[in-house]
Order: C-alpha cells, then structure tokens, then sequence
C-alpha cells in the first residue's frame, strides 16, 4: 500500500459486504468482498495472491499464523478459514475503525473464535502480544501494512523471538509500491532466511486502470 492511502467508504463496504453474502458462508463472504473490490479502490491481498498463500499454508501445519495489516478483515477470514480447528490468526490493524468493520465482517463470516484483532500500531502492540496471549512462536507472518514498516518490525519479530525454523514470513508489495529496504536485508541473510519470489499482475488500488508487476516475497527462517 502506499503511504498515502485513501479512506475507503467502509459502511458502505459493510453494507455490500453482509448484503451480498450468506452468514457462516466463508466462501461467499470472500466473494463479496472480491466483488466489492472489483469496483473500488481496495487494498486487500486479493484471489491471486490469497490463493498462493493457501498454497504456501498447505505445505506444512500451521496453528499460529500472524498478520501485520488486518484492514477490512479480508486476509484474516480467508487464512483463518484454512488454519485447523486448533489453530488461531492475529491480526494486527493500527486503525480502530478499519478493526471494528473487520471485526463485524469476521463474525459475519462464522470466524470469531478463530481470529484476534489486536488493535495500535505494531510495534508497540507486539511488545505485551506473548504476555498478553501466551503465543511464543509463530508458524506463519503475512507482513502487508505500512510499506517503510516492514523491515522495523521484522527486526522486532525477530528480537522478539517469534519464529520457529521453518517459519514462513511472506511480504506483500515487494515490487509494487516496493520495499526495497526489507528485500536487501532478507536476501542478504542466506544463513538464516532461505527467499524466493513469487510474481504477480496486478491492479492497485490508487491505479485501477494500469497492471503493474508485483511480488511476494516468501522467506523461510532457518534459524
Ligand atoms: C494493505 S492493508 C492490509 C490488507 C489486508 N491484509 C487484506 O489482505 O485484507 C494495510 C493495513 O495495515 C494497517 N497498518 C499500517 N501500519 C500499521 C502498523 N504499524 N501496525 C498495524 N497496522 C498497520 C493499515 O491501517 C491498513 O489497514
């Protein structure tokens, strides 16, 4: 997302949501949101690159998987769906407006009890999250909020102690806006984060009209 991002009309984003949508119905939640996003500006990670993350998701268990960038809920009900019965998401969303409608369209979607939204900005949030919620590790991290945040609070993940080896930690927007920052600091590191990308076309949100190249950045922590 670039640093100058729009505010979405979010109880209209609501409305359409829950109107177009069956409750407890994951899938048609996720439709509707898709559909939404067709025909607006939105910043959600989308069908493609969701799907790639499934993907990622089913190469091996995942029980505890954590998200910097919860927005309007999208993200979370889409990988908590496929997380096991076991398994719990927390999601981290600076914005206490963006957290509420997230909350409402996850309880919609039958997801409440699978997913936590920790609500302020990450890297004060993240200092009380293994007091708060006993979570020492974490299995997976989707890193998709403020682009010039990622590498800062990677460094905090990792002073933290969060990951396990073999940890998944996938960024989003690593082409587009771009992070080149964080991409140098994780491909240097060939001892401890074993890297590939995997590339996408996409629309931005701000561009609707224009495809662009974008990539996930997908790094496995070694130790
Ligand atoms: C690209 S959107 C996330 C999209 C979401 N993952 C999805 O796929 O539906 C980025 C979100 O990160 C949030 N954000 C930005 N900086 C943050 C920070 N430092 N801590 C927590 N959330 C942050 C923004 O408010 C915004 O909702």
């Amino acid at each position: 997302m670039p640093s100058s991002h729009y505010e979405p009309n979010i109880q209209e984003y609501l409305d359409f949501v829950l109107s177009n949508s069956q409750r407890g119905d994951v899938n048609s939640v996720l439709s509707a949101i898709d559909k939404y996003a067709s025909t607006h500006p939105f910043m959600h990670i989308g069908e493609e690159k969701g799907a790639s993350i499934e993907e990622l998701m089913n190469q091996k268990p995942v029980q505890v998987m954590v998200e910097l960038g919860g927005y309007l809920g999208y993200s979370a009900i889409r990988f908590a769906n496929q997380l096991p019965t076991t398994g719990h998401y927390y999601s981290f969303e600076i914005s206490p407006e963006f957290a509420k409608v997230a909350g409402k369209v996850i309880e919609y979607a039958g997801l409440s009890s699978k997913v936590t939204i920790i609500i302020g900005e990450f890297k004060y949030t993240s200092k009380t999250f293994t007091e708060k919620y006993g979570v020492e590790k974490v299995d997976f991290v989707l890193i998709d909020h403020w682009k010039d945040a990622y590498l800062q609070d990677l460094k905090i993940i990792e002073k933290l102690q969060w990951l396990n080896i073999g940890t998944l930690v996938v960024a989003d927007n690593v082409l587009y806006p771009g992070v080149p920052e964080y991409k140098a600091y994780v491909e240097a590191q060939t001892e401890r984060y074993t890297s590939k990308m995997i590339h996408f076309k996409v629309r931005h949100a701000s561009e609707l009209d224009k495809v662009l190249d974008d990539a996930l950045l997908v790094s496995e922590f070694r130790g």
